[in-house]
């Protein structure tokens, strides 16, 4: 079942292509949109919404057509912009209730609604008091929240994570993935971040200059790698395990690989992590017998994951994976000039 397709779209504004011939073919579930500033990934969404026209090419949402019926649209698709966009003097009840009735429901259903999606997102006796005193992350879940009110089939969330610190990152992420897992709701979000897609979405489309890049499942960008994962504990005799062991593979000719700065990211703990080239099931045999001739424990021997971002440091757009992995190149129109 096809929730979002388009078909050769464009976007041109006078001076810059937002979007370039995008033909994608997006599934129920949660997928991630991802691109760096600049991308196209807001302009994908209004043309999306109907709210802009595209200037070529085709899109359906729902199986509506984009050019033409872009109300119906709206009725069963809910959308959270970018930018700080609340009324300041009111309180999160009243609008998500003001935001329920402009979709349609009755008064009581509205209040009712509004109740239990304000408390969804975590918003609890604040929510009377007004917006304008709320922090970035509670008024990231007011916007939310009025994206979920109507019950919406789809959701479109454009950046819900920018302004949040770590913490507040994590929730918005979780909300995200129970949106679907809770209310069966298909999720588009868009981030600049390859990384916390990796861990919300099962699908990610990943766009730069307003043309695709990648389509895939979350799990094909993560594929298993040849590369195994070895931690070792220390003892008296060798207060450095982990560097016992690597003179030792070295020594057999076992090559090792570095981490690239993404250990942080990666692993925990990861400089006490060695990570092998297997060639084979003798290296698992060759690292055992290591460890246990040097009298260290082996904690753990695993293979190793990609992680989205390392798949698009060796594939053909290591710009946009530098800016999608750096997360704060604010630098705006990547979008090509018009010839
Ligand atoms: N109304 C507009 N008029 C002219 N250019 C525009 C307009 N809207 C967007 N653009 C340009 O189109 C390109 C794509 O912008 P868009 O906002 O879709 O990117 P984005 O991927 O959402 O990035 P960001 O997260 O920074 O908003 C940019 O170069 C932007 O400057």
């Amino acid at each position: 079942m096809t929730v979002i397709a388009t078909e050769s779209l464009s976007k041109r504004f006078p001076r810059v292509t937002a979007l370039d011939r995008l033909s994608l073919d997006i599934g129920p579930g949660v997928t991630g949109l991802v691109g760096s500033n600049g991308a196209g990934k807001s302009t994908l969404i209004k043309i999306l919404l109907g709210l802009s026209p595209a200037t070529e090419g085709r899109a359906a949402v729902l199986g509506l057509d984009v050019a033409t019926e872009g109300a119906a649209i709206r009725e069963r698709v809910g959308y959270m912009p970018e930018h700080d966009c609340l009324p300041p003097d009111v309180s999160a009840t009243e609008f998500v209730v003001h935001m329920a009735r402009m979709s349609g429901l009755p008064p009581t259903a509205a209040r009712e609604r509004t109740a239990d999606t304000l408390r969804h997102v975590g918003l609890y006796e604040e929510r009377y008091r007004p917006i304008g005193g709320y922090s970035t992350g509670m008024k990231q879940r007011v916007k939310l929240a009025q994206a979920l009110v109507h019950d919406p089939q789809l959701v479109l969330l454009d950046e819900p994570t920018n302004g949040l610190d770590p913490v507040g990152r994590d929730e918005m992420l979780g909300l995200i993935r129970r949106i679907h897992t809770d209310f069966g709701i298909s999720v588009l979000v868009t981030s600049h971040l390859l990384g916390e897609l990796e861990r919300t979405c099962d699908h990610v489309v990943v766009i730069d200059g307003g043309s695709l890049l990648r389509s895939s499942s979350t799990s094909d960008f993560t594929q298993i790698t040849t590369t195994l994962a070895v931690e070792v504990t220390d003892s008296d005799d060798h207060p450095d395990g982990t560097d016992a062991v690597r003179r030792a593979l070295t020594g057999a000719g076992v090559k090792l690989v570095g981490l690239d700065g993404l250990d942080a990211a990666g692993l925990p703990g990861a400089g006490h992590i060695l990570l092998v080239e297997a060639t084979g099931e003798e290296t698992y045999d060759l690292v055992r017998d290591s460890v246990a001739g040097l009298g260290l424990g082996l904690i753990r021997m695993e293979q190793r994951r990609h992680h989205i971002a390392e798949v698009f440091r060796t594939e053909e757009a290591p710009q946009a994976a530098v800016a999608a992995t750096a997360g704060a190149g604010e630098q705006k129109g990547s979008g090509r000039d018009e010839h």
